[in-house]
């Protein structure tokens, strides 16, 4: 499916969504958009569903209520066939998805290639183009324990952009890392944005991270179960109508923005 970002239609429509586990209500009544080319951060307290929610996104739950659409088309009410077409295009890293250890960096980024019909003449080429996007070239042929975990975070990232996604979905992208290298996947992110014109959708706590690469975000609530804002982390720290949501981004040092914005204002 190719990629316009002359179209009007948002990358990712959410209305009404509510979210539950069991009888157990975690968010509800969520209408929010996430535009073609943003890297759209899912923020809140701890526990209010920021990974539930991205969890939704990539149809692992369904919605108790309400309707996730992709470029105007509804996952939701669609069928597997349609499911399976948009799915295709969604790179996914989780937190807890670690590289598979047994397996080279090559062999790890190449996994997806294999079920996806790509030539096997071509997926050498393709991987290590990936490695290299990354600032992993040459390192092909080294197991995740051999290298930090800054450079497996990022192995990660080239395995989620194997299939050349239109969409990034990310949980905690930097957990687990230095101040340092959590910077360099920052402007790792920034640059595949910049580089795939994928849009890109993730979880994190990190203030640092927020501002510098953030385009648009979404901000959850635990207490009244519902987002309280939406729009440019930036802007919202100066301007929600929230005391919540501008004391929780005034928390700390706010870095300048890395980001070739495209959502400064809401
Ligand atoms: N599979 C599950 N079954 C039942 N309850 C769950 C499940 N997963 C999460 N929860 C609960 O739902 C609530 C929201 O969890 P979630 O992990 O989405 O929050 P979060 O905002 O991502 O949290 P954190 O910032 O601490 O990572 C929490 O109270 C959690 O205990």
């Amino acid at each position: 499916m190719s990629r316009t970002f002359e179209q009007e239609e948002p990358a990712i429509a959410i209305h009404g969504l509510t979210m539950k586990y069991g009888t157990r209500l975690i968010q509800q009544d969520l209408n929010f958009t996430v535009n073609q080319g943003d890297i759209f951060i899912i923020m809140g307290g701890s526990g209010c569903g920021k990974s539930t929610l991205l969890k939704h996104l990539i149809g692992l739950y369904e919605p108790a209520a309400g309707e996730i659409l992709y470029d105007g088309q509804s996952y939701t009410a669609g069928d597997e066939k349609t499911r399976q077409a948009l799915r295709a295009r969604w790179g996914i890293t989780f937190q807890s998805g670690a590289l598979f250890s047994g397996m080279t960096l090559a062999e790890n980024v190449a996994l997806p290639m294999h079920y996806s019909g790509i030539d096997k003449s071509q997926i050498r080429e393709r991987v290590a183009f990936k490695l290299a996007l990354v600032g992993l070239a040459g390192y092909e042929d080294y197991y995740p324990s051999q290298i930090s975990g800054g450079m497996c975070k990022r192995a990660g990232l080239a395995r989620a952009i194997a299939l050349d996604p239109d969409i990034l979905f990310f949980d905690e992208p930097s957990a687990g890392l230095d101040p340092l290298s959590a910077r360099r996947l920052d402007e790792l992110i920034l640059n595949l944005r910049d580089s795939t014109g994928a849009t890109v959708v993730m979880v994190t706590h990190e203030l640092d991270s927020i501002f510098s690469v953030g385009t648009n975000s979404v901000f959850l609530d635990a207490q009244t179960k519902t987002l309280l804002d939406t729009g440019c982390p930036v802007w919202l720290r100066e301007h929600s109508r929230h005391d919540i949501v501008r004391s929780f981004l005034s928390r700390g040092e706010a870095g300048q923005p890395m980001a070739s914005r495209q959502g400064d204002k809401q």
